[in-house]
């Protein structure tokens, strides 16, 4: 007698993951690594940015009060009593009529409250001393970049478990992170089942396949923010594979095998977890496709089981593994961001289980649009390569017409869904 499954609703077998989920650990690394990393601390200012007033432009300090009386009639006259560019400090004592020439980035000298650009002021020499005039006046705080006008001291700037942008790089530097905390990429082991599989490097035999799950669940992986490790590909024999996950699982995380979780001959992974004493969470998701995804623990480790079939590896990493991966990270929102966007295109298979089907999301006149992006069948490889979203299609309905709104999962965005079922 096969084996009879009791499909279990999505939100139901997230939950059931969720679970298991661990809180990430922090290291250090260089300013230089942390590109593309995500902080495990927020990030506050350590002190004012600017820590001193500055010149924003090439020009000249002043005191604002010595030029009330300039107009277009009456130039007023400043001695140049010093000449400053951005790093020096001048060290005179600016009395009344006396300026200092100024470069953009210079700190301001104590009694100077404004700043005058080059342009609108005329030098010239007189008895071996160097002036400037003007012909307007200007106000106190004229032209000058303030201290803590960036940031101030205290500041929370950036939160924990963003990933680290080219600003953020800024921002460390500013606050001299040469070592950034940073979450410690979570290690996923990774095999590959099936004795069709071929290397990608073999040739095509009768009967067998290239592997192509390995590469897309370690690329998968890798967009998520974790590390593989790739641990090769296992014929369908039990034994051979019993001993290869139970050892794998010692040196991860947590694993992912693909293939061998329906109800084949061959599909050995429910008796290895039997073998193994790990719990069964589920092995049976009303979802299409995936619906043989089953997902197990062993001693609080988990053991993702994804199908073999190209589509349904693909859909089950991303609404089972990703978010436990991304809470390693330090996220907030754990799950692939959800919106509504319009389909462009009839959709006329019926639902009968949750379908999440592969598309492509694009943005037409401030409108989110979707459209498959390929064959809707779990066994397509062939529609993975233009997805950056899945449409939702709930169970229980039919066809969903051009023009029809729909949920959509993003799988290219970090922002996330706090829960989205
Ligand atoms: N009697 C039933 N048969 C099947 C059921 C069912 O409920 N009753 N479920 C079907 C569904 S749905 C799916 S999905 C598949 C899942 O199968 P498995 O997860 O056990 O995976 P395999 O049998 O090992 O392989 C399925 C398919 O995928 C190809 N494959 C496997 N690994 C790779 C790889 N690394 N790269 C590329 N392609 C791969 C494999 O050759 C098979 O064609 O079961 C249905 N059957
Ligand atoms: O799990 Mo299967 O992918 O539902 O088609
Ligand atoms: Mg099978």
């Amino acid at each position: 007698m096969v084996e009879r499954r009791n499909p279990i609703p999505v939100a139901e077998a997230v939950q059931r993951v969720m679970k298991y989920q661990k809180n990430g650990q922090t290291e250090y690394v260089s300013i230089n690594e942390s590109f593309g990393r995500y902080l495990a601390e927020h990030i506050t200012a350590t002190n004012d940015v600017p820590h001193f007033d500055r010149s924003p432009y090439d020009g000249f300090a002043v005191r604002a009060v010595d030029t009330k009386e300039a107009s277009q009639e009456n130039s007023v006259e400043f001695e140049v009593v010093d000449h400053i560019g951005a790093g020096m400090v001048s060290k005179e004592k600016v009395g009344a009529f006396q300026a200092v020439r100024i470069m953009t980035g210079a700190q301001m000298p104590a009694q100077c409250d404004a700043v005058i650009m080059l342009e609108l002021t005329k030098g010239y020499e007189k008895n071996g001393k160097t002036y400037m005039s003007i012909k307007r006046p200007f106000n106190s705080g004229d032209n000058i970049s303030f201290r803590g006008e960036d940031a101030k001291e205290g500041d929370i700037l950036i939160k924990k478990g963003m990933k680290i942008n080219p600003g953020i790089q800024a921002i460390l530097a500013t606050f001299g992170y040469a070592k950034v905390p940073v979450a410690k990429k979570p290690l996923i082991g990774l095999y590959a089942t099936g004795t069709e599989l071929l290397d990608v490097d073999d040739p095509l035999e009768p009967g067998k396949i290239r592997n192509s799950n390995s590469y897309m669940i370690a690329a998968q992986i890798e967009r998520a923010g974790a590390d593989v490790k790739y641990f090769g590909k296992l014929p369908d024999e039990f034994e051979t594979c019993y001993e290869a996950v139970k050892s794998a699982l010692d040196q991860v995380d947590m694993l992912i095998t693909t293939g061998g979780v329906s109800v084949g001959d061959y599909d050995y992974l429910p008796a290895i977890y039997d073998k193994m004493n790990a719990e069964v969470l589920f092995n049976k998701v009303a979802m299409r496709p995936g619906s043989v995804t089953t997902v197990a623990q062993a001693n609080g480790k988990l053991l993702f089981g994804l199908s073999g079939n190209p589509s349904a590896c693909y859909v089950g990493f991303e609404l089972f593994t990703r978010p436990i991966i991304r809470k390693m990270l330090f996220a907030e929102k754990l799950h692939l961001r959800k919106e509504r966007a319009i389909l462009t295109v009839d959709f006329l298979k019926a639902n009968p289980f949750t379908r999440f089907v592969r598309s492509t999301l694009t943005v037409q006149d401030g409108k989110l649009m979707i459209s498959p992006s390929g064959v809707d069948k779990s066994n397509i490889v062939m529609s993975l390569a233009g997805a950056n979203a899945f449409m939702i299609l709930p169970g229980g309905t039919r066809s969903f017409l051009t023009g029809s709104e729909v949920d959509v999962l993003l799988l290219e965005d970090f922002t996330g869904s706090e829960w989205p079922w």
